[in-house]
């Protein structure tokens, strides 16, 4: 039996909430989200409430000898990942609460708490009296809240309207990170506002509104989303992204139905780009509104995409590849003195004329656009300080890297050349910590590609680069499995033939070599 009881290969999520007779909120929301999302949800229900469409009757606590019989038997056997928080139903539970999370997180900090603090049931009525000072001991074990406008002054105990000032005021009650819900608000948009602490950074994401009165159980099943791609280990970022079209996804199965407050609709997994959010940046949401950048030439690799895309930190380096035929490659260049920095890219500029190749200058926009290269990857750091309108006057064309769905959108919302979203494997040139995406994320994120190529880059080598190409990238961009090959020209050429799109012939010599 204890065989049977053993471990599942999906992440565990415990909702601790409130159960909805009527089957739109609380629990039920929480088990048919996890359960598209690809979660298992275990549930210690804190109250069974007697509601429909109309009108909540009553909250029935549950007896916390209850809930702690439920942690004991689940601790064990179905330990969670992620435990998303909702119907706190009295002071009692909320004592034993913070002494579970208290003791989990001693043993276990990586577990996230997701706390969707619901004060009011949405049909009318009081399903929690506790107070925000009762609360305030709960505040510092909760990784994301998840508060609407009016939540959020509640437990700030503000009038603001300002969610800048209220995630702040909230992160300083021991909150790690907060996401403002807007979707209560009127007008033609709903826009979300995240606050991460630890990063001091905000993400704010913006969808247009859908008309429907199918919403009953939208907060809750926004928390659970968030949970969900939580457990899949997604930045703050990524899952708010994901978790806003998941709901703006299941609002437009029932949009314009009014008239009846139904159960909102779970359906699946993210994935089409209309459902997802817009990104407001500073970066995005200039004025005048950036040009599209000029297009890539892409003709001479008979339409398979950009190819191989090598990423090397010389001039010698360039004058090696270039003879071989490459389409585009880039001069990533660190740590050089501005006279080196000078020299090298005003002799690549000119090798790449004279091979008629497609240069891009890794950082330097400014002697990019000085020495006329063709043109310039950016990465999002560098996004803030550069000048795009400077770089799109000039004609060159831009690349910006990506590392998950926020900033891929963000990044396209740019209109650059090409996007690059990375890291696909872990990669021993840089650090990427917390930004391998995988093969799964990849696919994904193409799926929210518009006409703009795509590059693959990180850990991409002979053996795993035919799966990446299947992805239907536009290109590789590699940088040590050429130049760490033991035959950098045999390397270039058998990732040029995987590139090529004939994918019954990657029977390449340099790994039968290597193999043998
Ligand atoms: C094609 C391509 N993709 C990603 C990167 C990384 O750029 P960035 O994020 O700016 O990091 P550094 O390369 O500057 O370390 C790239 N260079 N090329
Ligand atoms: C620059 C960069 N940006 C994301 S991963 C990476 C390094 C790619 O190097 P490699 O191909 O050797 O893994
Ligand atoms: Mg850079």
């Amino acid at each position: 039996m204890n065989n049977l009881l053993s471990h599942t290969d999906k992440p565990i999520i415990w909702s601790i909430s409130g159960a909805d007779c009527s089957g739109g909120a609380g629990i039920a929301a929480d088990i048919k989200t996890a359960h598209v999302l690809g979660c298992e949800l275990c549930h210690l229900v804190t109250a069974n409430t007697v509601q429909n469409s109309q009108q909540l009757v009553a909250v029935n606590a549950t007896d916390v000898t209850i809930l702690q019989q439920q942690e004991q038997i689940l601790i064990t056997d179905k330990p969670p990942q992620v435990i998303k928080i909702g119907l706190i139903a009295n002071a009692e539970q909320l004592d034993w609460l913070v002494n579970l999370l208290v003791m989990l997180k001693s043993k276990k900090p990586e577990i996230m708490v997701v706390y969707d603090p619901v004060g009011q049931a949405s049909v009318g009525g009081g399903l929690s009296s506790l107070s925000p000072a009762q609360l305030a001991a709960l505040l510092p074990c909760i990784d994301l809240l998840t508060p609407n406008l009016e939540e959020a002054q509640q437990l700030t105990e503000s009038v603001s309207e300002d969610m800048t000032e209220l995630s702040r005021r909230l992160t300083q009650l021991g909150v790690k990170q907060v996401i403002i819900k807007g979707g209560h608000g009127g007008g033609e948009t709903s826009v979300d506002y995240a606050y991460s602490a630890n990063e001091q950074r905000a993400y704010q994401l913006v969808s247009p509104r859908i008309v429907t009165d199918y919403s009953h159980g939208g907060g809750c099943t926004f928390a659970s989303a968030l949970a969900s791609f939580l457990a899949h280990h997604y930045l703050l970022r990524d899952a708010f992204t994901l978790a806003k079209a998941f709901i703006q996804q299941g609002l437009k199965q029932h949009q314009g139905k009014l008239g009846y407050y139904g159960a909102f609709e779970q359906t699946q997994w993210p994935g089409k780009l209309a459902d997802f959010p817009r990104v407001i940046t500073e970066i995005s949401d200039q004025s005048p509104p950036l040009p599209a950048f000029n297009s890539l030439s892409i003709e001479r690799d008979n339409h398979q995409g950009l190819g191989l895309y090598p990423v090397v930190d010389s001039v010698e380096w360039l004058a090696r590849l270039m003879p071989l035929g490459i389409n585009i490659i880039q001069l990533r260049l660190k740590g050089l003195s501005e006279q080196a920095l000078r020299d090298e890219i005003s002799r690549a500029v000119e090798l790449s004329q004279q091979y008629d190749c497609q240069l891009f200058i890794n950082d330097y926009w400014q002697l990019a656009i000085e020495y006329g290269a063709y043109g310039v990857h950016i990465g999002q750091e560098d996004l803030i300080d550069a000048d795009l309108h400077a770089i799109a006057q000039a004609g060159l064309r831009l690349g910006v890297s990506t590392h998950g769905c926020y900033e891929f959108l963000l990044a396209q919302q740019l209109k650059p050349s090409y996007l690059a979203i990375g890291a696909i494997f872990p990669t021993t040139t840089k650090d990427m910590t917390g930004q391998i995406q995988g093969l799964n994320n990849l696919r994904q994120i193409l799926q929210l590609a518009t006409d703009i190529p795509v590059v693959a880059i990180g850990g991409i080598n002979l053996e795993r680069a035919p799966a990446v190409w299947q992805t239907g990238v536009d290109s590789l961009a590699v940088v040590t499995a050429i130049t760490h090959a033991e035959n950098p020209e045999q390397a270039t050429r058998d990732l040029q033939r995987i590139c090529s799109g004939k994918k019954d012939l990657y029977q390449f010599d340099s790994v039968k070599a290597s193999c043998s």
